[in-house]
């Protein structure tokens, strides 16, 4: 069991590199499944969540090869349509393969992802959708599993909520599917519009990716194409978060700053001065946080995976800042381990208050999840003393090298082995 070891209190200086976003390159290694032909990703980031999705289509029949920065899937001899509850436990993304399976093989069973630490997070809108396409669906047994023998037809499907996973299960069942499918409050994130990018490049003709209605012309066959994915904006906002909070003066390179929009104003308002360029962002800090309410939404408003960094970023607020979290019911685990840290939060439903403290000291921490990992490690370089963070493996499942690259930020952080 490993842990992260950090001394709090030194400024960060310095560039640092963001990679491929996890939330695109999921989905994006999903869709090879379709094209009859090769496809390739070039520099998909370093993460256990990007191994567990090889695994995956490799237990399909997917021949995955990785040559230098390229990952190439051949899914030509794609021959297995049941997944196993031990590969979907590690990651709910897998359960994107079942619009693919379902549009190219006619069937798909596969174990049900379960809760998680963040919420119970359902999957009825994406079975739903299979269904007004024309799939059996029959849960039990702990399975999911669906039948369309005579393919999936294109219909009109009202989404109740914009869920990110139901807009891209739909536009991967759809990309084949025989006619027209109108995907009506759609999901409007940027890996959604890289997802579509990347169909289309394929062969497929999807429009309005990136608003709320996106319409899909089926179409016959797909054809593998090399894509380079989005960087990602999550890391991004890790990085811009942890500057403020920590102080100092970071370069962050490869970003889009058009898709951090709610984070640039929030960061503005907490007083931190941030400077756009045309793929990067300089943060400048001294530490001094103005305290300000933030409230999750899906795109294009706050993203909740950011709400844990920003929590911890309120935590050295000059007052008291109102942190909403509209999008998982259950987002809050990392509140007891700020509190640990000398954080003053009550959680009321949810909403956490946040009564800024002069500054944090260092304690041994869990990464609840994924998110609250990458909180509590900034958390930790901005407090007193030594902080030890402990559940990594939630951290490796969605930040490529973020120990490497905070030390080449100046952090004291390394990465040890318990004992
Ligand atoms: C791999 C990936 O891209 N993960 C992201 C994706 O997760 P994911 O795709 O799972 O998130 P969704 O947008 O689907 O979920 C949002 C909300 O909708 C609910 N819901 C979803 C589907 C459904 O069938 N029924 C239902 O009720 C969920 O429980 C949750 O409360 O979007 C989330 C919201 O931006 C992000 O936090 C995750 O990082
Ligand atoms: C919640 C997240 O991911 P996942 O949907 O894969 O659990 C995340 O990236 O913060």
């Amino acid at each position: 069991m490993e842990k992260l070891v950090i001394h709090g209190g030194r400024p960060l200086h310095g560039h640092v590199r963001v990679s491929s976003a996890k939330n695109a390159v999921l989905p994006i290694i999903v869709a090879t499944l379709l094209p009859s032909t090769p496809a390739s990703i070039i520099d998909a980031p370093n993460l256990d969540d990007v191994s567990t999705i090889c695994s995956v289509l490799e237990s399909l029949g997917v021949k995955v090869t990785k040559e230098d920065n390229v990952l190439t899937f051949d899914a030509s001899m794609l021959d297995k349509t049941e997944a196993s509850y031990e590969l979907m436990s590690k990651m709910r993304a897998s359960f994107l393969i079942m619009g693919p399976l379902l549009a190219k093989m006619g069937h798909a069973k596969i174990a049900l992802p379960g809760g998680c630490m963040i919420g119970s997070r359902p999957i009825d809108l994406h079975l739903k959708a299979f269904e007004a396409m024309g799939a059996e669906i029959n849960v039990g047994n702990g399975f999911v599993e669906g039948y369309a023998p005579h393919g999936l037809k294109g219909t009109t499907i009202y989404l109740d909520f914009p869920s990110v996973g139901a807009t891209e299960n739909i536009l991967m069942a759809a990309a084949t599917a025989e006619g027209r499918t109108i995907i009506e409050n759609a999901a409007e994130e940027p890996e959604i519009v890289d997802l579509v990018t990347f169909l289309n490049s394929m062969g497929a003709n999807i429009k309005g990716a990136g608003t709320n209605i996106i319409r899909v012309e089926g179409v016959k066959e797909l054809q593998g194409i090399s894509h380079t994915v989005i960087p990602d904006r999550i890391e991004a906002g890790t990085f811009m978060i942890g500057a403020a909070m920590v102080g100092g003066d970071v370069v962050i390179d490869n970003v889009l700053t058009e898709h951090l929009k709610p984070l640039l104003a929030k960061l503005n308002e907490a007083g931190v001065k941030v400077i756009k360029d045309i793929d990067s962002v300089r943060v400048i800090s001294d530490g001094h946080i103005r305290s300000t309410d933030i409230k999750t939404l899906p795109y294009p408003g706050f993203p909740t995976d950011l709400q844990a960094q920003f929590m911890a970023l309120m935590t050295i607020g000059n007052g008291i800042s109102k942190i909403t979290e509209t999008v998982f019911e259950n987002r809050f685990m990392h509140v007891g381990e700020l509190q640990r840290m000398g954080a003053s939060i009550q959680v009321e439903g949810r909403c956490a208050i946040v009564q800024g403290v002069p500054f944090l000291n260092g304690a041994f921490v869990r990464a609840t999840d994924l998110r609250a990992g990458a909180a509590l490690t900034i958390a930790g370089l901005a407090a007193h003393g030594e902080t030890e963070v402990g559940e990594l493996h939630h951290i490796d499942r969605g930040y490529d090298h973020l120990v490497e690259k905070l030390q080449g930020l100046g952090a004291d952080i390394v990465r040890v082995d318990r004992d």
